[in-house]
């Protein structure tokens, strides 16, 4: 891949505008990628994501760009050093048919800011425009002492713009509360209540209300291994018996705060899109989804081995029969 350092910007009449998309682990992130490009009457917008877990599920989950998706590759784009970024980067400057935004989802776990400085590089200054961050808070499962991470922090603290989302599951007490702790992080970002995060796109889009932080010196960035987050990725061609996966959520232990993928029931012999977030999980016919099962789980100080068994013994055959423990 061309090295940004030699890498010479094509001329436009005006910078890309970027948007970085920040928020926790199952805020409302790909739920918000997906309003904008269902929504975005004609802007062709490039959307670059990164995952935890070494399978790509949001790659699925999101609809398509015409005008291209690229996945980032896994792990925590939250390192400068991180040249998938880069790479990316070049590779929608140099697209023949030019875009018209950046979209950029990162992890629920990455630290937005050194992601923001990698936009603001100088051989990218006269290319791009860092627009705006906009994070994405969930307003039933909020808790600055739960996340007790200071990426998670991060993310609140450098934002451009915050979507208080989940909206629909919470009352007004606990809105105006959870709106008390954001802004005690962040006096500063424009704050918008949201379900599904569905916020008017001219609030969040093309609004240039991004301004660098000024103390960044000796910014001591918060990686993924401090704060102590792991993923599982698992993939089986054998469906699930809806009992056992359900009795393996009974038994989740506490720290696994995360899932998505998608499940095969054998009871059914349907497939569904599967997201764990907190206390809730959801699991919704996907019609349009073919093959096996793919989950990631996502949380603190887990035993991914014993999960791994865990999810090994919800496998049953065709006819519902379950396997024989794996091991014990
Ligand atoms: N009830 C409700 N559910 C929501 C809302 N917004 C998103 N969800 C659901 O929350 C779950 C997680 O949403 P995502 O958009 O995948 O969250 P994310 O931040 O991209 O998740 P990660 O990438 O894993 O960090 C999904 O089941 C969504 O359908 C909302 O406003 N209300």
């Amino acid at each position: 891949m061309t090295s940004p350092a030699t890498f010479t910007v094509p001329r436009r009449a005006r910078k890309l505008p970027v948007t970085l998309v920040t928020g926790f682990l199952g805020s409302g992130k790909t739920t918000l990628v997906n309003h904008i490009l269902s929504n975005r009457d004609g802007v062709k917008a490039a959307v670059l994501v990164n995952e935890l877990g070494e399978i790509g599920i949001d790659n699925d989950l999101i609809v398509a760009a015409e005008s291209g998706m690229i996945e980032l590759s896994n792990g925590c784009i939250c390192c400068s050093t991180n040249n998938d970024l880069l790479d990316s980067i070049v590779r929608v400057l140099s697209r023949p048919d030019p875009v018209d935004h950046i979209l950029v989802e990162t992890t629920g776990v990455a630290d937005p800011l050194p992601v923001a400085q990698t936009f603001q590089r100088p051989e990218f200054r006269d290319a791009l425009r860092l627009d705006a961050i906009v994070a994405v808070a969930d307003a039933e499962q909020f808790s600055l002492d739960l996340f007790d991470s200071p990426a998670v922090r991060s993310q609140l603290r450098h934002a451009d713009a915050i979507l208080v989302n989940k909206c629909d599951r919470v009352g007004e007490e606990r809105l105006g509360s959870v709106e008390g702790k954001i802004r005690a992080v962040n006096a500063e970002a424009r704050l918008l209540r949201t379900t599904r995060s569905a916020a008017p796109l001219p609030l969040i889009l093309d609004v240039d209300l991004h301004r660098p932080a000024s103390h960044d010196h000796g910014h001591h960035h918060a990686h993924l291994d401090e704060d102590g987050f792991v993923s599982l990725s698992f993939e089986s061609d054998r469906p699930f018996s809806v009992a056992r996966f359900q009795a393996f959520l009974d038994d989740r232990p506490p720290g696994l705060f995360r899932g998505k993928g998608f499940l095969w029931l054998a009871e059914t012999g349907k497939r569904y899109v599967f997201h764990l977030v907190g206390s809730r999980f959801s699991l919704d016919e996907d019609p349009s989804a073919a093959g096996a099962n793919r989950l990631v789980l996502i949380g603190r100080q887990l035993d991914t081995e014993e999960l791994r068994q865990g999810l090994l013994r919800c496998r049953v055959d065709a006819n519902g029969i379950a396997f024989a423990r794996p091991r014990s």
